[in-house]
């Protein structure tokens, strides 16, 4: 259940003096964090939402938090490593930091079969959020950073916390030091790689949160030889990869030369329904090295030692029944139904005849709406307070996300079939 909870940011607190105070400074990088993050921002507005209107059937199409069950044969398997944990034959404690070797093998072999990827480049992780953070500790604050405009938010609070970027810009709503590449429906939405200045740093999402698409080949050839041609690392997000239905690369590792310049996050909260579970991984190649051609694996294994003790060795069971051939037929079949949803989002705002554009859902679970001339806070208040209906404002992921909503496709197919319905009689 939501709990009021206010965040505490710049924005919102006063400075006086109550009570006790220690003599602690606060991180002047906290400070310079704008808002709370994002979701939890999201919650809050539905959770007054929810006070204002307590008889309202919300629909929670905001965060892309799964809603369907998980196969058995997985959940059994975890049931069984528990159990197993209650008998000394069956007991086991610390696990290699870096994963169980067999589920690093079958993570490389279910998702970079045939692109050279190693078990031993492969470290599990509790999610790929927590990866980022982690990765950033590695990097530390003397490093160049972009990103995707509009772009997962996690990447920018991030590099603000660990110190890689300068002052917010209220009038452009930009950090200073970070490279914001715009991409939308004007250049395919794909960055303008010929006028993107040199970083040290470039986090890329495909398929994308918040915008649903997915990059081409072609596109990522250009990415993978920019990085090259500047010196710079990728960090390319696959969170999604298994909602890609077209010929489009599910790994960065499909391209030539990708195992030099970058390293891939990924996760299986959204193919696997382990948001709540928590398990993803990251693969940082042998051949990456850092300018100084020390490898950058080497150093990330010593993060990953001195920072985190391993996954759950209970999820990890989980994760390998998942990537069972029966699992992950069970999987396939769940991330089709999320595919079908999305399908049914497109169409309802296609159909809406108002002069609004619909992309993504194709290829993510993610359907990203644009209302010309629209902000998009007011986009998302509207929809929620008429159809009760939650979505994420397209600015909560940058500038480049003004005048469109994201809609999330995870949710039981009848509430998608009624959000459709209230979306019709409201703009019909
Ligand atoms: C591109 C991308 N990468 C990583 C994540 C989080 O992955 P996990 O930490 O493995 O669950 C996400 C999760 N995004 C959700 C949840 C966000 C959250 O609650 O932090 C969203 O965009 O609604 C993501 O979109």
């Amino acid at each position: 259940s939501l709990q009021p909870k206010t965040t505490w940011t710049s924005s919102n607190f006063s400075n006086e003096k109550s009570g006790h105070c220690t003599s602690v400074p606060r991180n002047a990088n906290m400070e310079k964090l704008r808002s709370g993050y994002l979701f939890p921002e999201i919650s809050r507005h539905e959770l007054e939402h929810t006070q204002k209107c307590p008889h309202a059937r919300l629909i929670r199409l905001g965060i892309g938090d799964t809603t369907e069950p998980i196969p058995e044969i997985i959940t059994s398997a975890m049931a069984e490593h528990a159990h197993a944990l209650s008998t000394v034959q069956g007991y086991r404690g610390y696990g290699a930091e870096q994963g169980n070797m067999a589920l690093r093998r079958a993570i490389a072999e279910t998702f970079y079969r045939d692109l050279g990827v190693k078990e031993n480049e492969i470290f599990v992780s509790d999610g790929a959020q927590c990866d980022i953070s982690r990765l950033q500790m590695l990097l530390g604050s003397n490093v160049s950073v972009a990103v995707q405009d509009p772009s997962f938010p996690a990447y920018i609070d991030s590099s603000v916390i660990v110190g890689q970027a300068g002052k917010f810009q209220e009038e452009t709503g930009k950090y200073e030091n970070i490279v914001y590449m715009k991409y939308g429906h004007d250049n395919n939405f794909f960055p303008d790689l010929s006028t993107t200045s040199r970083t040290d740093i470039i986090f890329f999402c495909s398929p994308n949160n918040p915008t649903g698409y997915a990059a081409s080949r072609q596109q990522l050839k250009q990415l993978v030889e920019f990085a090259k041609a500047n010196g710079s690392i990728i960090i390319y997000d696959s969170a999604y990869s298994t909602y890609i239905s077209d010929e489009s690369p599910r790994s960065i590792f499909e391209i030539p030369g990708a195992k030099e310049v970058a390293i891939e996050i990924s996760s299986f909260s959204k193919f696997a329904g382990f948001t709540g579970v928590r398990l993803g991984w990251t693969v940082v190649p042998e051949d990456l090295k850092y300018s100084n051609g020390f490898p950058v694996m080497n150093d990330y294994d010593r993060i990953v030692c001195t920072c985190f003790n391993g996954a759950s060795s209970v999820v990890q069971a989980g994760g390998l029944a998942c990537l069972s051939k029966e699992g992950y037929r069970a999987l396939s079949r769940v991330v089709d139904y999320y595919r079908g949803n999305a399908e049914i989002i497109v169409d309802t705002f296609a159909s809406l005849g108002l002069n609004l554009k619909v992309y993504g859902g194709r290829n993510a679970p993610y359907v990203w709406v644009r209302f010309p001339g629209y902000s998009s806070w007011d986009i998302f208040s509207e929809i929620l307070e008429k159809t009760h209906i939650v979505t994420v404002p397209g600015r909560g992921f940058g500038p480049g996300g003004e005048e469109y909503i994201r809609v999330s496709a995870f949710g039981h197919r009848e509430c998608i079939l009624e959000a459709s319905r209230r979306l019709k009689n409201l703009y019909k």
